[in-house]
């Protein structure tokens, strides 16, 4: 059921071309249609495939060439509006016969095409072995040319109706393809769209009559259509848009733009000047709408189309909530980041008017500082705001995979690579903002065809040929000294003065204490305790620390107070401290730690950050004693075991400070570390009753 094919079962083969043809522009090249008509002969019974009926009226005629594992579909078929202003030119009271293969079609239809405005002709049922037929000089037919009779003298074929674009949605989600595909889909079908609805645009400053035959015919797509004039003069409204809007039965035509529509926003969107075409997601009344408009300047006009996404576009939906699930919005603002520090206002007030730019980010700062908070918000402050937020860390992902992540990969670019290629985030994040978390970890190589990237504003995907043109704006983010690596020969200058073109430092907490209680009771109400009271003597204690995890330690630090702490106050027994880790965390563990063991380190400010470091230390023992290589990832799983559990960018600065202490040596990239001799008399040290 999940490969790629599709069967298309249709009664005559002019039907069954005409969806084929609709199909192939739409999904043709990455779905492989069959297709058959019941009166060509199906011939072989289908098996596990999804199916897709052109009309009900075949079902039953069908049912014994459908074998087992197959879906079935059937469509729900719109007029074929390519060929339907044909009908506008015939002149007013001219009487036709309707010509279609069964009583059923051709009713249908002419309820249909009455229901488009075609209700100046006046239209007879015929079929084959109809008894009564009108003498009539003029046949309208969708395809069935064969069936008109002899005694007509002229035909208008409109052709078979087409399949509607939700149908075509099902399709793509029963083949397991509408994520991969909507994009791509959507924007040919947002085309056709933009085709009729520049159609509707001329013909309203040509004529009347057929503007508003084109705008029912336009309602048919179930698009919310707009037309103004350039002083914002509403000249079309159709009535899906009616609908949307909840304008239903008012008049609206004639009015300014501004009386009808509430969003200021989108008021500014549609009648911007300076922009030719644009794409935006909005929320109006009750519904979301992604709004299309375009200004045709002969004409004077500016046109705008409304697509309801919850409704007509499924798919955009579902991809939005699959954006929302893997993260790939931005979750924070500006007002998201508590703090009243001097420093951190300032940079704050910066980084907000550098949102407002296109130029590229880079954020300074030591881990858990809020640097992704920080690029979150840049997107949100940002025109790109309803594009995409994207972020990936370079720490976290393997040097194999990064390229093919960033830029993504053509089919057969190398082993294993997945059947019609993949989008790298790049590709994903156009229109929107790509994230760079730890720069300063991406190899030479990457650096490189990042830096073309950047600067050409295009990219060849892996194994490609083709240049893609990427829109996307880049924040990275770094909690390294890329001079440093640049002096080493292991970061690009290049790159970084294309990086650094705007900078931001994001202090670290313990230099800025002043925020530390505003911080402390933004978490509290998060975990929804604000009942909860603190000691003083415990902020005072918590201000002593050094906090090396910064924002996100304290952070997790609240979390577990929060947890242990007793009739809804936190007292200094609630700290995590010596006897915490020993007896808590450590579990079973009941090894004592020789004080002398600290003194030897440098002053951290607390106990916390000593005794995660020997926990670091023995896992890196314990899977060194397996045979395995050190990373931050394996230390994270093992640390997972233990009742220490870390993130990789918790030990990954638990690592900066072991290395800093010569207690490990960290290689550079994913080839791993290794406890020094140091490191291994240190650890000797502290146990007693071993
Ligand atoms: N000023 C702030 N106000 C409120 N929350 C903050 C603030 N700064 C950071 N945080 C919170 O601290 C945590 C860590 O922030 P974030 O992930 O942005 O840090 P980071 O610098 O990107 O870390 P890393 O370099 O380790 O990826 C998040 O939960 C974030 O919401």
């Amino acid at each position: 059921m999940r490969e790629r094919k599709l069967v298309v079962l249709a009664g005559s083969e002019e039907t069954r071309k005409t969806l084929v043809a609709q199909l192939s522009e739409f999904i043709g090249t990455f779905v492989q249609i069959e297709s058959y008509a019941v009166d060509e002969g199906i011939g072989r019974v289908i098996q596990n495939r999804v199916v897709l009926l052109s009309s009900y009226l075949i079902e039953e005629e069908v049912a014994a060439f459908i074998g087992k594992g197959c879906h079935l579909i059937t469509a729900k078929r719109i007029v074929n509006f390519h060929n339907i202003d044909q009908l506008f030119t015939v002149p007013k009271g001219t009487e036709a016969l309707y010509v279609n293969d069964f009583p059923e079609t051709v009713n249908e239809a002419i309820e249909s095409l009455k229901n488009l405005g075609i209700d100046h002709i006046k239209l007879y049922p015929y079929f084959p072995g109809k008894k009564m037929v009108k003498d009539v000089s003029l046949a309208i037919t969708p395809g069935e040319m064969e069936l008109v009779p002899n005694s007509v003298k002229e035909v208008i074929n409109i052709g078979p109706r087409l399949i509607d674009m939700t149908t075509i949605i099902t399709v793509l989600d029963k083949l397991g393809l509408l994520e991969e595909k909507q994009e791509e889909v959507s924007t040919r079908y947002i085309q056709t769209i933009i085709q009729l609805s520049r159609r509707l645009a001329v013909a309203t400053s040509e004529a009347n009559q057929v503007s508003e035959h084109l705008k029912k015919v336009v309602d048919g797509v179930h698009d919310g259509i707009l037309a103004v004039d350039r002083k914002g003069k509403i000249t079309v409204f159709n009535g899906i848009l009616e609908k949307l809007l909840g304008f239903e039965g008012k008049r609206v035509i004639g009015k300014n733009i501004t009386d009808v529509i509430s969003n200021k926003d989108l008021v500014t969107f549609i009648m911007a000047e300076d922009e030719k075409e644009a794409n935006r997601y909005f929320t109006v009344e009750y519904a979301d709408v992604i709004v299309h408009r375009f200004s045709m300047e002969a004409e004077g006009t500016i046109v705008a189309t409304f697509k309801n996404a919850v409704e007509t576009i499924e798919m955009e939906r579902k991809l939005r909530r699959e954006l929302v699930k893997r993260g790939h919005y931005a979750k924070y603002t500006f007002n998201d980041i508590i703090g009243h520090n001097k420093q951190l206002l300032e940079t704050k007030e910066i980084a907000e008017k550098l949102a407002k730019t296109q130029l590229t980010i880079l954020i300074q700062g030591e881990s858990g500082t809020g640097k992704e908070l920080f690029a979150s918000s840049i997107h949100h402050a940002s025109n790109r705001h309803n594009g995409p937020f994207l972020a990936v860390n370079f720490s976290a992902l393997p040097e194999e995979l990064v390229e093919s992540e960033l830029f993504g990969y053509e089919e057969g670019a190398f082993t294993g690579a997945k059947k019609g290629g993949r989008k790298g985030l790049f590709e994903q994040a156009n229109g929107g903002t790509l994230f760079l978390d730890e720069i300063g970890d991406i190899s030479l190589k990457v650096q490189a065809r990042l830096l073309r990237v950047l600067q050409e504003k295009e990219l060849l995907r892996i194994g490609g040929s083709e240049i893609i043109p990427v829109d996307v704006r880049v924040v990275a983010a770094t909690n390294r000294n890329l001079l440093e690596l640049i002096e080493k020969g292991e970061f690009r200058e290049d790159l970084y003065h294309r990086l650094k073109v705007l900078f931001i430092h994001l202090p670290e907490l313990r230099k800025r204490k002043d925020d530390m209680e505003a911080l402390i009771r933004y978490f509290m109400h998060q975990s929804g305790r604000m009942d909860v009271k603190i000691e003083a003597e415990v902020l005072d204690q918590l201000k002593r620390y050094h906090w090396y995890g910064n924002i996100r330690e304290l952070k997790n630090t609240i979390d577990y107070m929060l947890a242990v702490c007793e009739d809804h106050v936190i007292r200094i027994k609630d700290i995590p401290n010596e006897s915490f880790f020993q007896s808590k965390r450590f579990g079973t563990n009941e090894r004592g730690v020789k004080q002398h063991a600290y003194s030897e380190a440098p002053d951290t400010g607390s106990t916390i950050e000593e005794q995660e470091l020997i926990t670091v230390l023995q896992i890196i023992r314990e899977i060194e004693e397996k045979g395995l290589g050190i990373s931050r990832q394996r230390i994270s799983e093992f640390s997972r075991n233990s009742s220490l559990p870390l993130s990789e960018q918790q030990v990954r600065y638990r690592m900066d400070l072991l290395q800093e202490r010569g207690f490990v040596e960290k290689s550079r990239g994913r080839l791993g570390s290794k406890m020094t001799e140091k490191g291994r008399n240190f650890l000797s040290t502290i146990y007693t009753g071993e």
